[in-house]
C-alpha cells in the first residue's frame, strides 16, 4: 500500500498571537507545520520552539550562502529538532554536502537527524522569471537538474510543484522525499504562486508531503479548509 500524501500547513504570520492560535485550533489537524522566514524573523527562535511544540516542524528558512555558513546555520538550528528542513539547491554541490554532514554530526544517532530538502526552482517562478535570472532552461528542466545535483550531493529530498513529481520520480526513484508547495484546491486563488495544482492531483502524482498556506490560514475557518484537505488526501 503506498502512503498517504502528508499535510504540512504554513503558518506565514509575524504574529506570535496569530501562530500559537493557528497551533492550538489546526495543528493537530494537520500532519506538520512549517514556520519560515517572516514568523522566525518577526518572532524569533524561542517563539519557533514554542510553537512547534508538540508538533512535526518544518523549519522553512531557506538558506543559501557559502557552505561553511550554510553549514555552521544549520548546527545552529539544530536544538529546535524540525523534522524537515530547506537550503537552496542553486547553492551547488559543496554546500549541500556540508550541510548534510553537519546536520549527520548535530544527530550522531541519526534517529531524529531532520531531513534536508533542496528547494529546486520555486513555485512563484515560470519560464519568464528564470530567464530574468539568466536561465535559458525551462522549470522542468532546471528542477530536473538542480534534483539530480542535490540528491546526488546529499540532499534527502526536494521541493518542487506539482508539474515536476512524475519527472523526479522517473529520474531519481521513489527514495527522496518530495515536499510540494503551490497547492490550490479546486477555485481558490492562486496568489503569487505560478506552478500550482490540487491536493488530489499532487498526491495522485507521488507527492510525500503538500504545503499550503494562504488556503487554510486565510480562510474565514482555517481548521474547517485543514479538514477539507486532509478529507481529499484521504480519498486519493
Ligand atoms: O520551501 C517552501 O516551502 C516553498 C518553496 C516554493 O517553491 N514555494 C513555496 O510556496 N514555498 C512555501 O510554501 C508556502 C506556500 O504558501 P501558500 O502559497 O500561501 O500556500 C509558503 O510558506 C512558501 O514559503
Amino acid at each position: 500500500m503506498t502512503k498517504r500524501t502528508r499535510l504540512i500547513a504554513a503558518f506565514d504570520t509575524n504574529s506570535r498571537t496569530q501562530a500559537e492560535e493557528w497551533s492550538s485550533s489546526l495543528g493537530h489537524a494537520v500532519d506538520a507545520i512549517k514556520l519560515g522566514l517572516e514568523f522566525t524573523y518577526a518572532c524569533g527562535l524561542d517563539a519557533v520552539k514554542s510553537v512547534s511544540a508538540g508538533h512535526e516542524l518544518f523549519l522553512d528558512l531557506k538558506l543559501h550562502d557559502i557552505p561553511n555558513t550554510v553549514a555552521s546555520g544549520l548546527s545552529a538550528l539544530a536544538p529546535l529538532r524540525p523534522v524537515l528542513t530547506t537550503i537552496h539547491a542553486c547553492g551547488g554541490t559543496e554546500m549541500i554536502s556540508r550541510s548534510r554532514e553537519a546536520l549527520e554530526q548535530a544527530f550522531p544517532n541519526d534517529e531524529k537527524r531532520p531531513k534536508l530538502l533542496a528547494v529546486t526552482v520555486l513555485t512563484s517562478m515560470d519560464e519568464a522569471g528564470l530567464r530574468e535570472t539568466g536561465v535559458e532552461a525551462t522549470p522542468r528542466e532546471q528542477v530536473l537538474r538542480l534534483g539530480k545535483l542535490a540528491i546526488r550531493a546529499g540532499a534527502d529530498g526536494l521541493v518542487c510543484s506539482a508539474h515536476e513529481i512524475t519527472l523526479l520520480r522517473d529520474a531519481l526513484g521513489d527514495d527522496p522525499v518530495l515536499v510540494v508547495p503551490g497547492i490550490r484546491p479546486e477555485g481558490s486563488a492562486s496568489n503569487d504562486q505560478k506552478r500550482i495544482m490540487t491536493p488530489t492531483q499532487a498526491a495522485k502524482a507521488g507527492a510525500d508531503w503538500i504545503v499550503v498556506g494562504r488556503p487554510i490560514t486565510r480562510s474565514p475557518n482555517p481548521a474547517k479548509a485543514a479538514a477539507a484537505i486532509m478529507a481529499e488526501l484521504a480519498s486519493v
